[in-house]
């Protein structure tokens, strides 16, 4: 684990020339959270973030860094600030021994109408944390969110998740049919050390997601501790989440949260080049956020999915009844524009497979991008986009995925989604860093069965994206900072 790492300690002193400027600032980037998330810490003024160029909206500085430079201004920063947050790895076995944890998960997990679990990714995604915490002699009270339910509704009920939660941890997992209350308090006083109390649905109280500071103190009095691995709910500030963490110390990060961080900030912000994002989905305008953050980072950006019509409209081609954001046109031209500026290689697709009806029985050819005719919409990437993509990919160190090529949902047009997937499972093999940043990407990397061989395939749709926008996530930034080490300055 990344406590392991030897502590590192930079300076960033006023007078750097700028070679050592550039040294600092590629060791800086080599310090990502990926390579020492819990032993890194930076010594640095203000004014050097922007001589080395970096501003305090930096994604990698989103977790610890930045925040700590906008509330100091413009001044001089002095002393040490933490980059990474505490991890669950950096407590000892004295600190864990017989102490009341409090682990939110997100097990938010699919169900069929009988209520067994159709996918149960983020339930095994949640058990090194919990394990690590059983075999260090903790009792943890487990507690998640399930669906969005309004008050309490028992189709919404944890009860699904225990025979699944026991099987993986190899002991009986207790249920507790409320969230707080004198019930609770009893099970929780009654719990062995090595044990695992699963609460059950936190959004039955409406207080969850209104952030209620109250009902975060109760929770927070039933442990003594904090982690949060809840990575797919880390972009909301709900009492589980971020309350919490203002009444138990320390509130640390889970493993699963600790890798989500170390791919989708570490291995985006100090990449093996080069470095390759590929952004598809239905629309352009939900995936602006994460075109422009990516722009400033990759070297070669590939798009696929729906918003390519957009694109091609703004570039006078007719793309008949095709999804077209109107509004995004300009757009579309800005961040062509700003790819050029910027020297990334942005490569949208050349031929399409259309289709004369949004079906999966459709009628459908190839034509190049300039040929759709009126009356037939574009539903996936054609043969001659997916070798050029592929020549493109072939070229990587590490690639992005984020959103389908095509409407995968019909066999008809998933070929594009599942020949991307087949690639980077490939490339995978060949030691290039896989990133698959959530939503319907990991649906269609399943869909092929080539998950196992990715780097990392992330567990939150919304939050991975939210990420990759360069935004901070309040779960996140709650958390305490990794300990600082001492500066030789
Ligand atoms: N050419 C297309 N026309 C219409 N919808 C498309 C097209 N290509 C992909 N889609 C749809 O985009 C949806 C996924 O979009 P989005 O939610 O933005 O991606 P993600 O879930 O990966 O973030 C899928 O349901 C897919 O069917
Ligand atoms: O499934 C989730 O998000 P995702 O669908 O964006 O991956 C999380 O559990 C968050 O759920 P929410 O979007 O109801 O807050």
């Amino acid at each position: 684990m990344a406590s392991a790492t030897a502590p590192t300690t930079l300076s960033l002193l006023p007078t750097a020339t700028s070679s050592s400027t550039s040294h600092i600032r590629s060791s800086l980037l080599h310090l990502s959270p990926t390579s020492s998330s819990s032993s890194c810490s930076i010594s640095l003024r203000s004014s050097n973030i922007r001589r080395l160029g970096f501003s305090a909206a930096d994604p990698l500085f989103a977790h610890g860094v930045a925040s700590k430079v906008r509330s100091f201004g413009g001044k001089a920063v002095r002393g040490v600030v933490s980059m990474a947050k505490k991890s669950v790895g950096d407590l000892s076995a004295a600190d864990l021994k017989g102490k009341k944890v409090f682990v939110r998960a997100d097990l938010n997990v699919p169900l069929d109408d009988n209520q067994n679990i159709t996918d149960d990714t983020r339930v095994r995604a949640a058990v090194p944390t919990i394990k690590h915490l059983i075999q260090n002699g903790a009792k943890v009270i487990l507690s998640s969110h399930l669906g969005r339910p309004k008050g309490v509704t028992p189709k919404f009920s944890l009860a699904p998740l225990v025979p699944r939660l026991s099987e993986l941890l190899g002991i009986q997992v207790v249920k507790a049919d409320d969230v707080i209350g004198p019930e609770v308090e009893k099970l929780v006083a009654s719990l062995p050390d090595g044990s695992v109390l699963l609460l059950e649905n936190v959004r039955f109280y409406k207080e969850e997601e209104k952030n209620d500071p109250e009902f975060a103190k109760k929770l927070a009095s039933l442990a003594e501790l904090y982690v949060n691995d809840a990575f797919g709910t880390a972009h909301r500030a709900h009492a589980s989440t971020e309350g919490v963490t203002k009444f138990l110390k320390p509130s640390v990060a889970g493993f699963l949260l600790q890798k989500e961080l170390d791919y989708l900030v570490g291995a985006v912000s100090s990449p093996k080049r080069p470095f390759a994002a590929i952004v598809g989905g239905s629309k352009v305008s939900s995936k602006i956020g994460v075109i422009e953050s990516l722009l400033e980072k990759v070297d070669i950006l590939l798009l696929g999915g729906g918003m390519i019509f957009t694109f091609y409209k703004a570039q006078g081609l007719s793309v008949g009844s095709s999804l077209v954001e109107e509004d995004k046109l300009d757009l579309a031209t800005t961040l062509i524009a700003k790819a050029k500026a910027k020297g990334v290689s942005l490569l949208l697709p050349t031929d399409v497979v259309i289709a004369d009806k949004f079906a999966p029985d459709a009628n459908s050819k190839i034509v190049p991008a300039s040929g759709i005719p009126d009356g037939w919409m574009g539903l996936d990437i054609g043969p001659d986009s997916i070798k050029t993509f592929n020549d493109a990919l072939d070229t990587t160190k590490t690639v992005i995925w984020n959103g389908p090529m095509g409407v995968f949902e019909f066999d008809k047009f998933a070929v594009g989604t599942e020949s991307i997937a087949k690639k980077l499972a490939e490339l995978s093999g060949k030691g290039v860093t896989t990133i698959i940043g959530g939503g319907d990407s990991v649906a269609a990397v399943e869909k092929v069965g080539v998950a196992a061989v990715m780097s990392h395939i992330s567990t939150g749709g919304g939050a991975s994206l939210e990420l990759l926008e360069g935004k901070e996530l309040p779960g996140v930034l709650a958390l305490d900072e990794a300990t600082p080490v001492p500066v030789s300055n």
